[in-house]
């Protein structure tokens, strides 16, 4: 080995080295934002009122006062991740100055929600505490032997079963699984109203893989002009309550679609496929044209990621291709450009799309026949 390097090399050998030790241990992140979240510290600072200092956390957690510096190293890379942030605290002699922990935009969004005042933004907790699921965790351990494999999914190694199957067999997996997809759609809810010329003049709208109906909710209560299906797999819907204008069927969308003016998909093709996608879409020809009229032709409606590296922020790339390699490892999906899409559109016998950007990480896509 040639030791002899330029301080030049030497230091781009040490950020190289930062680089992999970052990367690496990415998980670590995540393992302390779930630890937070089991502790329930949102929660108390929320319930605060004002910055806690790190004492007053320790006591408030009612944890043993030995655990007071543990506890400070918790909050300093939470803190540097932004989950929460810090704040100086001047005392009345203004002598020691104390620091004062409060919530950031992110863990206002991850407080389990107790009183009225915190159902002002969504809350994603059931969402976030997905990520420390075994079930959803142990999979990535078989990533590297699945790419010598012939089962579906690294899931499919893992538990032995396709991810719906086991949601299907697993209640608890289930309900943890359903109530963490409705968590992500309470973000809808910001914007939903700002979809008018979307939705003017649909009369009926079949949400597909509609889970426990949050979506249609929110779509229903923006546009009460609309009558909505939820359409998803039996396990799913059972149980539900319907109302005159919000009705759950149960199926499987690669044998049939209820018809509507609108076939909506939120958080459902990206969890499939290529060839599945372009049989989920010729479905929804049927199901538009068994409704459409000559001046309403009907649409599909996606809400689904659109991966842009050359317009979006680093950061965006960043989670939406994470959310791809998720797709992958756990139901033979993936998250697409805005060319993969076209290619499946075009296949599919559609003729014309529209991209709305409007949720955020999600893009809106109207797909035209
Ligand atoms: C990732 S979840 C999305 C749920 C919801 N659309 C949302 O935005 O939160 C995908 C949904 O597709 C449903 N699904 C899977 N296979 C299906 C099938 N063959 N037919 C109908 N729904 C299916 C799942 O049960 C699940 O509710
Ligand atoms: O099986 C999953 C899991 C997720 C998931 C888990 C934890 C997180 O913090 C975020 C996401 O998301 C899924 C998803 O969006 C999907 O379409 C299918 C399956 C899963």
């Amino acid at each position: 080995m040639d030791l002899n390097h330029s301080q030049e090399e030497a230091n781009e050998l040490f950020e190289a080295q930062a680089h992999i030790y970052r990367h690496a241990l990415n998980y670590v992140t995540s393992m302390s934002l779930g630890c937070a979240l089991e502790l329930g510290i949102p929660n108390i600072i929320h319930g605060y009122g004002k910055p806690i200092t790190i004492q007053e956390l320790v006591l408030k957690l009612n944890l043993p006062i030995e655990k007071t510096l543990y506890l400070q190293q918790l909050m300093r890379l939470l803190i540097h991740s932004n989950f929460f942030s810090v704040i100086k605290l001047h005392s009345h002699e203004d002598v020691d100055e104390k620091e004062g922990y409060v919530l950031t935009t992110s863990s206002k969004l991850l407080l389990k929600n107790t009183s009225e005042s915190l159902q002002k933004v969504p809350n994603l907790l059931p969402f976030t505490n997905l990520i420390l699921d075994p079930v959803i965790m142990t999979p990535w351990q078989f990533l590297g032997k699945w790419f010598h494999r012939s089962e579906s999914t690294a899931f499919e190694i893992a538990h032995g079963i396709p991810l719906w199957e086991f949601a299907n067999k697993n209640p608890r997996f289930n309900e943890n699984f359903n109530d963490a997809m409705a968590s992500d759609s309470q973000m809808m809810s910001l914007v939903a109203k700002d979809c008018h010329e979307i939705f003017a003049g649909v009369k009926s709208l079949v949400d597909v893989g509609g889970g426990t109906g949050l979506n249609a909710k929110i779509l229903l209560e923006a546009f009460p002009h609309l009558t909505c299906i939820v359409f998803d797999l039996p396990h799913v819907i059972a149980g539900m309550i319907e109302t005159s204008k919000l009705k759950y069927v149960g199926g499987d969308m690669f044998s049939s679609i209820p018809s509507a003016d609108v076939i909506f998909f939120k958080n459902v093709l990206h969890d499939w496929s290529d060839e599945n996608v372009l049989k989920i879409l010729k479905q929804c020809q049927e199901a538009i044209r068994s409704t459409s009229d000559t001046c309403n032709k009907g649409k599909v409606i996606i809400i689904d990621m659109v991966v842009d590296e050359k317009h979006d922020r680093h950061e965006i790339t960043e989670t939406k291709i994470v959310f791809d390699m998720l797709m992958m490892v756990l139901v033979t999906g993936r998250e697409r450009t805005e060319v993969e899409w076209k290619k499946l559109f075009l296949k599919a016998g559609f003729c014309r799309y529209k991209i709305t950007l409007i949720f955020g990480l999600r893009s809106l896509l109207e797909v035209f026949l």
